[in-house]
């Protein structure tokens, strides 16, 4: 099938609610396409989702009826897209436009792509040029108005710069789970495969290349997908062999597996979600990977209480809003608002306190989250420790080679400087004795 035509198919059941990555990593295990394909189909598929609002706002401005027809508007799309953020070659472009149109649509139809297409062709980078001087940057940044304003707010001068950031693609990252594998013998793969080293953090390694999703070290559990930031949330609790450990919001359990690494399968993990089909993730997931220390429940984690047990350590990896991981998942950006962030600042503070109730005495609690706002971080992480003195913050080295800040409280700010690692936030505490 036509590569464009598929990313059209995509971009329609993506419309129809299913989560991008999970749309298409789907679609890349049931279809048998070339590693270029594959990055074209994710380039493309990607980068109409990350600058959809931009994209609409030109074709809606030069059709003179709305595009209703979602198989057109998704073309149209592409085509712009590769236009503008591709710079691919016009002429192409534009035939493939009318081509496929046509093909699909009738003549006519293919005569307005063709129109249409080429008409944004000549006015786009005098259109962006326009956005910014009418002050339109939500447009212009394809982000919903008020999450515009409100990194203006908290950001400044610095807003364009954060924007652009997290519209751009990411690099693909693994950890070698070094529970079945080294380093070493990872090293002599990437060499052997022709991939390069982007970045490394620690056992965490960034590549120009996502060859490695179909290798069989993949498959074994050998290496697998992980953040660096998500990496460094589990290191920083400094679980140990044998320690007795809770991990309130677990699933699918990238940061369990850490734990249960550095803990060398010997201790105790318990690994809660809310949910019994992420348990059932995270249960598969450990077990790919050789973590045996790790026990799913489902539980609400503000009922920590009821396992009737007080733990070492606990990792409190929040459900939280996620704009820190919008490079790789751009909807996010679309589905919520601010009424959605301050419910989950009041989630977050409750599983906190409840947590923070089954630590035992100079044991030590990790908070995080994948996003960007005060409300889930710092706002709440300084109401939790004025509400309990027995908590005091413990402080962290910055990880070297890594872009960003400490914030008020010592709590470490990942942030949109960062080219590499999502955006995150990492503060630990310990209970004082007594
Ligand atoms: C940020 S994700 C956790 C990611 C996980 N720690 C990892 O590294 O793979 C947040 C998780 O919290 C779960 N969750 C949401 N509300 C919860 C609650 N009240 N109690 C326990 N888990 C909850 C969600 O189902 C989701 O899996």
């Amino acid at each position: 099938m036509n590569v464009k035509k598929r990313i059209i198919k995509l971009l329609g059941e993506f419309e129809d609610g299913k989560y991008s990555n999970i749309l298409l990593n789907e679609y890349f295990r049931e279809n048998n396409l070339s590693r270029g394909e594959k990055a074209f189909i994710t380039e493309v598929f990607y980068g109409v989702i990350r600058n959809i609002i931009f994209l609409d706002y030109q074709i809606d401005k030069r059709a003179t009826k709305k595009v209703h027809r979602r198989w057109l508007r998704n073309l149209l799309r592409i085509s712009y897209y590769q236009a503008y953020f591709m710079r691919s070659d016009d002429a192409g472009v534009a035939w493939e436009a009318t081509e496929l149109a046509k093909q699909k649509l009738g003549v006519y139809v293919g005569r307005f792509a063709n129109g249409i297409v080429r008409s944004f062709m000549r006015e786009m980078d005098q259109e962006a040029e326009n956005l910014k001087s009418q002050g339109k940057m939500d447009i212009l940044y394809s982000c919903p108005k008020w999450f515009y304003e409100k990194i203006e707010k908290e950001y400044g001068e610095e807003t364009e710069k954060l924007l652009k950031s997290y519209k751009k693609i990411p690099y693909l990252s693994v950890r070698v789970n070094k529970l079945k594998y080294n380093e070493d013998e990872f090293e002599a793969l990437l060499e052997k495969m022709g991939i390069n080293i982007m970045k490394q953090i620690d056992s965490v390694y960034y590549l120009d290349s996502g060859a490695l999703i179909d290798s069989k070290e993949f498959k074994e559990g050998k290496i697998t997908v992980q953040d660096g930031s998500s990496y460094l949330a589990a290191k920083m609790l400094g679980a140990r062999p044998g320690d007795i450990v809770l991990d309130t919001c677990s699933a699918p359990g990238s940061k369990a597996v850490v734990l249960a690494e550095l803990m060398e399968n010997k201790g105790e993990i318990t690994a809660l979600d809310i949910h019994q089909h992420k348990i059932k993730l995270l249960d598969a997931n450990a077990k790919n990977l050789g973590a045996k220390i790790i026990t799913g429940v489902k539980l609400d984690a503000r009922k920590v209480k009821e396992q009737g047990k007080k733990f070492d350590k606990i990792l409190v990896d929040a459900p939280c809003s996620g704009y820190g991981v919008l490079r790789k998942k751009p909807e996010a950006l679309y589905n919520k608002d601010m009424t959605n962030v301050e419910e989950l600042a009041k989630l977050q503070y409750e599983i906190l306190e409840s947590a923070s109730k089954s630590l035992k005495e100079d044991g030590e609690l990790v908070y995080s989250t994948c996003t960007i706002f005060n409300e889930e971080n710092t706002d709440n992480v300084q109401r939790f420790l004025q509400n309990n003195p027995e908590f005091e913050v413990v402080e962290l080295e910055f990880p070297d080679g890594v872009e960003g800040h400490k914030d008020i409280l010592g709590g470490l700010v990942i942030d949109y400087k960062e080219e590499f690692l999502d955006s995150f936030y990492i503060i630990k505490f310990r209970k004082r004795i007594g």
